[in-house]
């Protein structure tokens, strides 16, 4: 059974549409993403997961059923805008969190310092929120949404603000939860992330769902536009021939667009006849290019 359903799911904010009929299922131990530019729906969209706005229409259901005050205890949610309290102590702080969400003091308590030593910071449980770097927070705010082990932990931007090894420390407890059976509905603009992380994507797009589906099955859907040829010296002439749409000379060789995938053959040739080809390969399209070319605009 999936662990999280949502079933043409619908939002407005007066006459204005924020998610405008959204369905997607989450698996045990699958992370989801939940992409596209600002203002497209996502933290609607998480919000209403979270049960803190209700949906105009359609259902979302946790392991099958509705929500209720006890799936509250099941959920874990790393929001993006922070909200801890800077002038309270981590462990008093967390501790109180724990418990709002079901857990005994004590059980909280030897799970926040196992968090801490497993992220490398123990001597944060007595030290004031304030008193942190903006990315140790972001540390600490993490551990406020996986203390109580949720089955379903939604994470909006979880690695903002965060430098490359904590990004990949974070990277790293998100694939354990994964691991151990949570479900995770993941939020961000690094497409990267997505890539690396999550089975099945839905883009939103000014509030429609308008791309959706296993990111490996999408990503044979769109065409392969881009070729990387290594090389040790100069190709010339490689603009005359047909399907090349863009020559790029780099330190490493050439990057060139063709128009399709039969364009490649010619161009290999070609090099192999003036130099040594250290790399050729027809690259599969980035995550980054499909959401542009599916959303039509920049995002940041
Ligand atoms: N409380 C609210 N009242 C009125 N309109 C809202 C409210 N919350 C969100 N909206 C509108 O709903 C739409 C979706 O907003 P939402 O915050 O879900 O987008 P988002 O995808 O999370 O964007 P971002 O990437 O910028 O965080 C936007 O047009 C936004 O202005």
């Amino acid at each position: 059974m999936n662990a999280l359903s949502l079933e043409q799911v619908f939002k407005q904010y007066g006459d204005k549409t924020a998610v405008n009929g959204i369905s997607f299922d989450v698996a045990p131990g699958e992370i989801y993403g939940l992409l596209g530019a600002n203002g497209a729906g996502k933290t609607t969209t998480m919000r209403m997961v979270l049960g803190l706005i209700y949906p105009d229409s359609g259902r979302i259901l946790y392991n099958g059923k509705a929500y209720s005050k006890e799936q509250l205890h099941g959920l874990g949610y790393l929001p993006e805008e922070r909200g801890l309290y800077p002038k309270v102590k981590v462990s008093d702080q967390i501790l109180y969190l724990a418990q709002l969400r079901g857990m005994s003091r004590k059980d909280a308590d030897q799970n926040l310092k196992r968090w801490l030593d497993r992220f490398g910071v123990p001597e944060y449980y007595n030290k004031r929120v304030e008193e942190l770097s903006k990315g140790n927070q972001q540390k600490i705010q993490f551990i406020a949404a996986v203390i109580h082990s949720p089955r379903i932990v939604i994470m909006d931007e979880a690695f903002s603000g965060l430098d490359p090894v904590n990004v990949e420390l974070l990277k790293s407890t998100v694939k354990e939860l994964r691991d151990a059976g949570s479900s995770i509905l993941f939020s961000t603009h690094r497409m990267e992330h997505v890539e690396e992380l999550c089975r099945n994507i839905t883009i939103l797009h000014k509030s429609n769902p308008v791309l959706q589906g296993n990111l490996k099955a999408i990503k044979q859907q769109f065409p392969r536009e881009r070729i990387i040829l290594g090389t040790d010296g100069e190709v010339n002439g490689l603009e005359t021939l047909g399907g090349v749409l863009s020559v790029n000379r780099h330190e490493y060789g050439y990057e060139l667009m063709i128009a399709d995938e039969a364009a490649g053959r010619p161009i290999l040739e070609k090099a192999m006849t003036q130099t040594e080809v250290r790399r050729f390969e027809i690259m599969e399209p980035t995550l980054n290019e499909i959401f542009i070319k599916t959303v039509g605009e920049k995002h940041e």
